[in-house]
């Protein structure tokens, strides 16, 4: 397992050992001492998630206040999405920042970003299944949405057409009037 820091220092992008042969492949997704051994953090995921979309699928930005606050394990299964997730702590200094990444089937590629990022992504292939880990449970009511284009935030999503979007999604504030953790 490679962990690849990316421009926020608590997001961490991390490539699996595959072990591939004449059958196919074999990976360990998540090794929970491997991960507190090469990470220095101790993690527990209460809630394992999986979403199927379609092509032009942009999920978020979605996020739960305290005390629901989540970190997110994400890897793409099928297809190839644009992960996104961008730092909400009011005190941090990269506020208001986001990191990108490309995750597929193909490069097997995970996005691990702790409590207080909100978590967006669209959807690059004909289909796209999304398995994500949880650290905190769903808390609807804790639950809260910034829009995906917010000007402030500038994510610079690789869209070649607008995204389909939930109507939670279609009216989400911007960051600046978001109920923030
Ligand atoms: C998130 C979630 C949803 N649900 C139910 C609630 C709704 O009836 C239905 C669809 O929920 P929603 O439209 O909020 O799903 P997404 O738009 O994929 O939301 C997720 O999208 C972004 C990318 C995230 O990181 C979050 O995990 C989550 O907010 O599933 C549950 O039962 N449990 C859950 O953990």
């Amino acid at each position: 397992m490679k962990i690849i820091p990316t421009e926020i220092p608590d997001v961490l992008l991390i490539e699996p050992q595959v072990f591939g042969d004449a059958r196919g492949f074999f990976l360990e997704s998540f090794n929970q001492r491997r991960w507190e051994d090469m990470t220095g953090q101790s993690v527990v995921f209460v809630q394992d998630n999986h979403s199927r979309s379609v092509r032009g699928v942009l999920r978020g930005l979605h996020y739960q206040l305290p005390p629901a606050e989540q970190g997110k394990l994400v890897r793409c299964v099928v297809g190839r999405i644009f992960d996104v997730a961008v730092d909400i702590r009011k005190n941090s200094p990269t506020f208001g920042r986001w990191v990108g990444r490309y995750l597929s089937a193909d490069n097997f590629r995970q996005l691990w970003m702790p409590p207080g990022f909100a978590h967006g992504f669209l959807v690059l292939s004909e289909r796209a299944e999304v398995l994500y880990k949880t650290t905190a449970y769903y808390a609807p009511e804790h639950d809260r949405a910034i829009r995906w284009d917010d000007p402030e935030l500038a994510i610079d999503w690789p869209l070649d057409a607008a995204p389909k979007l939930s109507e939670k999604d279609r009216l989400a504030p911007p960051i600046a009037e978001a109920e923030l953790p």
